[in-house]
């Protein structure tokens, strides 16, 4: 049976500091249009792992290929040329906080494509379309949006150059349960409408449970378990035993099962 190569296939990757050892001989593999929840306890590598797909951080050993191209075979140009087929929501949002919601969605645009205000304005304002936004959104600042509002111009922002592949962190931590629940479903129909590859950083179970295909769990620097949901279920990963069977872990497989 021959299967579609993955969107991000990594193999045999290392990563440190100093004396510390991340990621240890780390294979995954990353499928196309699927939604990829990555977990693990606190400091188990996760965003060192996103970090190092992006290239902001450097590898010890391994390789990483993504979209087909080897990273370190490209030259800067199709370096540059494959950084614009992704876009990233870092754990904080991170919007200029002296740019409108607007202009930060432009952002991207403005470094990257040789087009026209008013077309970027366009562009702009069916990004925040796209994510529930409001073209009257636009002209508001950083500090005057609320939490989920900030995580959706910064989608937005991800989105604005039509990426084949997104990378959240952390998309919903600091919302409140609702508006985290809006979120993934905003997530799930982006990758349904624009059959986008999504790899998540995520603590939330809810999202995991809503909004990912497949999970990849995180343990001594390597894929401890990968799979379905019920996979994770059914799991006799130690961690992973604790983290989808323990308490809150249940009450919600109860609840997928009861639907
Ligand atoms: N730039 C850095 N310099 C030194 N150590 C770092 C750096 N970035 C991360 N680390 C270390 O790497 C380890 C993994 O960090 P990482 O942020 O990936 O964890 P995580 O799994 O995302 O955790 P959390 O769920 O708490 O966000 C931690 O021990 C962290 O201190």
């Amino acid at each position: 049976m021959s299967e579609t190569p993955p969107v991000i296939k990594v193999r045999d990757l290392v990563v440190g500091f100093g004396t510390q050892t991340v990621l240890d001989h780390l294979d995954m593999d990353v499928r196309p249009s699927e939604i990829l929840g990555v977990v693990g306890a606190s400091g188990a590598g996760k965003s060192v792992l996103l970090r190092t797909i992006i290239g902001l951080i450097p590898r010890r050993e391994g390789s990483i290929e993504v979209l087909g191209k080897d990273l370190d075979r490209v030259d800067e140009n199709e370096r540059r040329a494959l950084e614009r087929r992704w876009g990233v929501l870092f754990q904080q949002g991170a919007l200029f906080s002296s740019l409108t919601v607007k202009q930060n969605v432009q952002f991207p645009m403005r470094e990257n494509l040789d087009i026209s205000q008013r077309l970027m304005d366009e562009m702009a304002y069916a990004k925040l379309e796209l994510v529930g936004l409001s073209p009257r959104d636009g002209e508001k600042f950083p500090s005057e949006l609320s939490g989920g509002m900030t995580k959706r111009v910064a989608l937005a922002r991800a989105l604005a150059l039509d990426p084949e592949i997104v990378f959240l962190d952390e998309p919903t931590s600091g919302l409140d349960p609702i508006s985290a629940g809006d979120f993934d479903e905003l997530i799930r129909t982006l990758q349904q409408t624009l059959e986008i590859t999504v790899f998540m950083v995520t603590h939330d179970l809810e999202s995991l449970y809503n909004a990912c295909d497949r999970i990849a769990v995180l343990a001594d620097g390597k894929v401890a378990a990968e799979g379905t949901i019920s996979v994770m279920l059914e799991s006799q990963h130690p961690w992973v035993k604790m983290y989808f069977q323990g308490k809150r872990g249940s009450s919600l497989a109860d609840r997928e099962l009861t639907q």
